[in-house]
């Protein structure tokens, strides 16, 4: 692997971005943030609406950042994608040779893409959500009450995000939980708070093959053979098609998914569906498609002020590669929401944290940023002290909804709780524009702290489709800028080995075998255990 110019670092754009931070607005000035500038900086799709006034940008920055997604020509790869065309490579070495198809996922209320590969995986997609149409309409016929999903990574994080999302949805007596450590105290906990006998499991994997998982399944299945109930009633596959659990007659369905979905875009492929049908209904699942389907739509738009998803991923290009900011914060103002910063940030940084480009060249700029976030007010009453005052400005993505989910609400001290949770929203983003002027420097609010505010009129199925899919957009979006392949994770393999090895020698030691010299730096850590 040689250095070498990177194609990033090519652009007239960049170049032009790179200079305009040498001076970048300051929004604490006064006057810098005005009425006028949030008013004008607004840009809107299927009822979202992002406000990115009180982000670092001028008009000469923002046009520099559309001219950056014409040179790297990020429509015309995202028209790729969505056809289905081979882009999950490395161009001269081994890598996984994929399209990349979860938008075909949810392609099937009015436009089809209409190139083969795409169509075919619509098809195929479709065929699998009538299948979970039939599956439903029998368990609707018996008592089944919860469902647990058993998986971890893009097997649970997103779906269970969107769930909790949409829990407020759910249909009487329908509940879901989820089970992803190999800790066994995970699994114990959910397996202790639902009646067996009314649970159906969904063991999830794409390959069929993650320790955690498996490990969990056979958990799970002597649990109900412990209590006289057969596995085989009540647990149902989701997998790859040929993956090892890919076997049928182990389950009691089986529901499948394919190697040109990312496990960490999966939501929307019967990874998420099985479970969210389940809790919330086909309708309302059918609702949440439609949601993600509409904003892929939006993503093929050319002018990224009709784009959310290209709006944000070049905003976001700009906090990073040019104002050095190595964090993004995504703070849902929603509790419901509370899981999916953690699901952004295996899409994400599972995505974009990587160090070589398309060609196998190691880069000579920054690529994914460090995602992290919790719900406000929380964050409030936790980390914001660094966000205002701290050494290291983040750039916060917030997220808001108009309407609460369920409307039960009280009016205190002449507003509502729902009122109260805008307030704070909105204070937070112009707070950490502005600052505040103090004599006492520990009274001092440095502001010019960029964030932007995405806002929906309620969180519900259609709006967290739109979200969901304007995220994973947003992160292809980056990695086409960056010239990176998005959609492998060959960073999670050396865990895997190393953790291989270090299970071989506990084997070994369970058995009073020799088993230092197989690894020895595993090895310390296992003897030590014993002094504990
Ligand atoms: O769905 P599975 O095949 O069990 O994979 C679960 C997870 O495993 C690994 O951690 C991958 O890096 C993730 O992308 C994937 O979501």
């Amino acid at each position: 692997m040689g250095w070498a110019m990177s194609a990033f670092n090519e652009y007239e754009a960049t170049k032009r971005l790179k200079e305009l931070a040498e001076k970048p607005i300051d929004l604490s000035k006064e006057g810098a943030l005005t009425p006028k500038r949030l008013e004008q900086m607004v840009a809107s799709n299927l009822n979202l609406k992002l406000f990115y006034g009180t982000e670092r940008v001028t008009e000469k920055v923002m046009d520099a950042l559309c001219d950056l997604a014409k040179e790297a020509k990020v429509i015309d790869k995202m028209h790729a994608m969505q056809n289905g065309e081979i882009i999950n490579k490395i161009e001269g070495y081994e890598s996984e040779e994929r399209s990349v198809l979860h938008t075909a996922m949810r392609d099937f209320f009015d436009r089809r893409v209409e190139a083969e590969a795409a169509k075919k995986a619509s098809t195929e997609a479709y065929a699998e959500l009538e299948k979970l149409k039939m599956f439903l309409d029998t368990i609707d016929k018996q008592n089944f009450t919860d469902i647990i999903q058993v998986g971890i990574g893009g097997s649970e994080l997103g779906p269970k995000a969107i769930y909790l999302g949409l829990e407020a949805f759910s249909r009487p007596n329908r509940r879901a939980h989820f089970v992803s450590n190999v800790d066994p105290d995970d699994a114990a906990n959910v397996l202790n708070r639902v009646d067996l006998g009314k649970t159906l499991v969904v063991i999830v994997s794409k390959s069929g093959s993650t320790l955690e998982t498996r490990t969990n399944e056979e958990l799970v299945r002597k649990r109900f053979l412990d209590v006289g109930l057969s596995p085989q009633n009540h647990i149902i596959a989701v997998t790859g098609k040929g993956s090892p659990m890919d076997d049928p007659k182990k389950y009691r369905a089986s529901f499948y998914m394919w190697d040109f979905v990312g496990g960490r875009y999966s939501v929307t492929s019967m990874v998420g569906c099985v479970t969210l049908a389940f809790a919330i209904g086909m309708e309302k699942l059918l609702e949440f498609l439609k949601g993600a389907h509409a904003m892929d739509k939006v993503a093929l738009n050319e002018d990224p002020y009709q784009n959310l998803p290209l709006l944000s991923a070049l905003l976001g290009i700009w906090n990073h590669n040019f104002l050095g900011l190595p964090t993004t914060a995504v703070i849902p103002y929603s509790q419901a929401m509370s899981r999916f910063p953690a699901h952004l940030q295996q899409c994400d940084m599972e995505s974009n944290g990587k160090r070589i480009d398309k060609q196998g060249k190691l880069l000579d700029h920054w690529t994914g940023p460090i995602i992290w976030g919790e719900p406000g007010t929380n964050g409030q009453h936790s980390f914001y002290q660094l966000i205002h005052q701290g050494t290291i400005p983040v750039p916060v993505e917030f997220v808001g909804f108009c309407k609460s989910q369920r409307g039960i609400d009280n009016e205190y001290e002449g507003t509502t709780s729902q009122e109260k949770l805008l307030s704070n929203l909105f204070a937070q983003s112009i707070g950490l524009a502005t600052g505040k002027k103090s004599d006492n420097p520990n009274k001092e609010f440095p502001g010019n702290r960029p964030t932007r505010i995405l806002m929906a009129k309620q969180c519900d199925p259609y709006s967290i489709g739109a979200i969901l899919a304007l995220y994973e957009h947003k992160v292809a979006f980056q990695g086409f800028v960056w010239n990176i392949n998005s959609f492998d994770q060959e960073g999670v393999q050396l865990g895997k080995v190393l953790a291989n090895k270090i299970i071989s020698q506990f084997q070994k030691m369970r058995k009073g075998e020799e088993f230092e010299k197989d690894f020895p730096l595993g090895a310390v850590y296992l003897n030590h255990l014993k002094e504990f």
